[in-house]
């Protein structure tokens, strides 16, 4: 009987795939894939699980990476058709066309080229890539399930046991409670991002981030777009001047916005969609009609079938796993990183995470400065901003200063009949130390790299202004914003 037993156990046993890893990343997003890679290259027997089928996660797939391309080439359409005629650039505007199938083609095509690049990167660096759904066994062992009809899964469960974890899993689109999401016409990001046809008119329900910003192309495609905003104003992480400013630029792009609007329900119809709105001041309702509507209300962390309440992770209110300041759950040995807990949903900051998480796994050490974490919103013209906004400081009694210098005074702009906003830099009262930096304007989103780095080196507004910047470029904006803090500029 003894003997029967054993041959079993060890028939059971080739039948059960177990693997040993230093570090284990579930999700491969920019959190895990940093992780992944900077695991890799500081010496870690390395594996990362993803159960999209693609690397990358949100970002890459279907986030900033495909809004981005649709952003970039719905404006170089919008200008071909608008604005050339004033630089001398004579476009016959019956011949210009939209290739919609075209443009969701080329987007489909930079996806997969840069999806493709992290597997790459993942082979270059040795990271054992696992496509197929991690779930934790217990706090030392995940398994790895294949993923139905996903192609390349996982052929039967592997177990996998490591050292250390990281979980990177992600987040996902917030419902709207009592609105069916069907991706065809009522959307969330992912659907606005490969939708079959330019809607005559689209309605947006949040004017944050993906509002604006998916709002922006189909505004440039030529759709007819009104956005419903909760709150009294547009872009509420924003600095409330650069919001304003934002509200009368994309108004005059051809926006339409109804803020203290509360969507109260929202139906399809065939190929339309009937939405109620309460102006949340008055109380008054309207019924409106749209050919899509997109639901862009936020997103929450994502952590199904993770198997973190086996092993007793602590989630909190919102649904983000509870971490302390060295990324570590009650397991000093399994981090986070990313959307799945706390901080701003951005990739770079997920990025960042991933990064530190595992430098602390191998030297104790690892770096990452809340303070300092840039934001853009990829509009024309750009926003951009890290660091304090003047609402924050008032808030903290923080004593401070402000310069500003608007993109009209500067040559490169003027030169580039793109002259719409400023810079505005705060920095403290008495050290004059840079304390945030908010940007209106072309470039707002690579100029911002310039105050992300006076920010960590504490620079003063004086540092900055003495520092010899190129001219023309839009970066003497910055330079004179600086001057205006702590002195006069000279151009304005
Ligand atoms: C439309 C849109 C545009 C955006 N644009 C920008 C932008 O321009 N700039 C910016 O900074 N941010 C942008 N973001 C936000 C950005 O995409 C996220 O902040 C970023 O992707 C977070 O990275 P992450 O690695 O934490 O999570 P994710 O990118 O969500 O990756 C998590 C991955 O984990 C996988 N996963 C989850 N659970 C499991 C499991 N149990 N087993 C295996 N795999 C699992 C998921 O499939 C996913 O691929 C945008 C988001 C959207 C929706
Ligand atoms: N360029 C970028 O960095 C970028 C681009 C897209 C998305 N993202 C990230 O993705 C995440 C999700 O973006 P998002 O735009 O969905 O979220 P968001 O949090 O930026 O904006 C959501 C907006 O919806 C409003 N809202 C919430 N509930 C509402 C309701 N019931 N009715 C009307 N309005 C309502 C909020 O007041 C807010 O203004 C964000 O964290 C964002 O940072 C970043």
């Amino acid at each position: 009987m003894l003997r029967v037993n054993l041959l079993l156990q060890r028939q059971s046993f080739r039948f059960l795939s177990s693997q040993s890893h230093d570090l284990v990343v579930i999700g491969g997003g920019p959190a895990g894939y940093f992780a992944a890679i900077k695991g890799a290259q500081l010496g870690f027997n390395t594996a990362c699980i993803e159960k999209r089928g693609k690397l990358g996660g949100t970002c890459l797939n279907v986030g900033c990476i495909p809004s981005k391309a649709l952003l970039n080439n719905s404006l170089m359409y919008d200008q071909i058709l608008n604005d050339t005629q004033k630089r001398g650039i004579v476009v016959d505007k019956k011949n210009v066309n939209l290739d919609f199938d075209g443009l969701m083609k080329y987007k489909d095509k930079v996806v997969s080229q840069l999806t493709g690049g992290v597997e790459m990167l993942f082979k270059k660096y040795g990271v054992t890539y696992y496509k197929g759904d991690g779930e934790f066994l217990n706090e030392n062992e995940v398994v790895v399930k294949p993923v139905d009809g996903l192609e390349g899964t996982v052929k039967e469960n592997i177990n996998l046991q490591a050292k250390n974890f990281v979980i990177a899993t992600g987040s996902e689109v917030t419902p709207f409670p009592g609105i069916t999401i069907d991706e065809e016409r009522i959307v969330s990001s992912t659907g606005a991002l490969s939708l079959k046809e330019v809607p005559k008119r689209l309605a947006i329900i949040g004017a944050g981030i993906i509002g604006l910003e998916m709002g922006s192309v189909y505004n440039r495609l030529g759709s007819e777009v009104t956005v419903m905003e909760y709150q009294d104003k547009i872009g509420s992480s924003m600095d409330d001047e650069v919001a304003a400013t934002m509200s009368k630029v994309l108004k005059k792009q051809g926006f339409n916005f109804k803020t203290n609007a509360k969507v109260v329900s929202a139906t399809r119809s065939g190929d339309v969609v009937d939405f109620t709105v309460e102006n949340t001041k008055t109380g008054k309702q309207e019924t409106l009609q749209a050919d899509v509507l997109l639901v862009a209300i936020g997103r929450r962390p994502y952590i199904q079938g993770l198997g973190a309440e086996k092993i007793g992770l602590e989630v909190d209110e919102s649904g983000r796993l509870v971490i302390d300041n060295q990324y570590n759950t009650k397991f000093p040995h399994i981090k986070v990183a990313g959307d799945v807990t706390f901080g701003p949903m951005l990739a770079h900051k997920a990025e960042e995470e991933g990064f530190a998480a595992v430098e602390l796994f191998k030297t104790g050490h690892g770096h990452v400065n809340y303070n300092n974490i840039p934001s853009v919103m990829y509009t024309h013209p750009e926003v951009a901003w890290t660091g304090k906004n003047e609402k924050e400081l008032k808030r903290d009694d923080i004593n401070y200063k402000v310069g500003k210098f608007p993109f009209i005074a500067n040559s490169r702009a003027k030169t580039n009949m793109d002259t719409e906003g400023f810079v505005k830099i705060l920095i403290d009262a008495e050290t004059e130390r840079i304390l945030g930096a908010h940007i209106v304007g072309p470039n707002a989103g690579e100029m911002i790299a310039e105050a992300c780095l006076a920010l960590e080196y504490g620079a003063s507004a004086e540092d900055i202004a003495r520092v010899c910047h190129a001219h023309p470029t839009l970066s003497e904006a910055f330079k004179e914003a600086s001057m205006a803090a702590y002195s006069q500029p000279i151009n304005f």
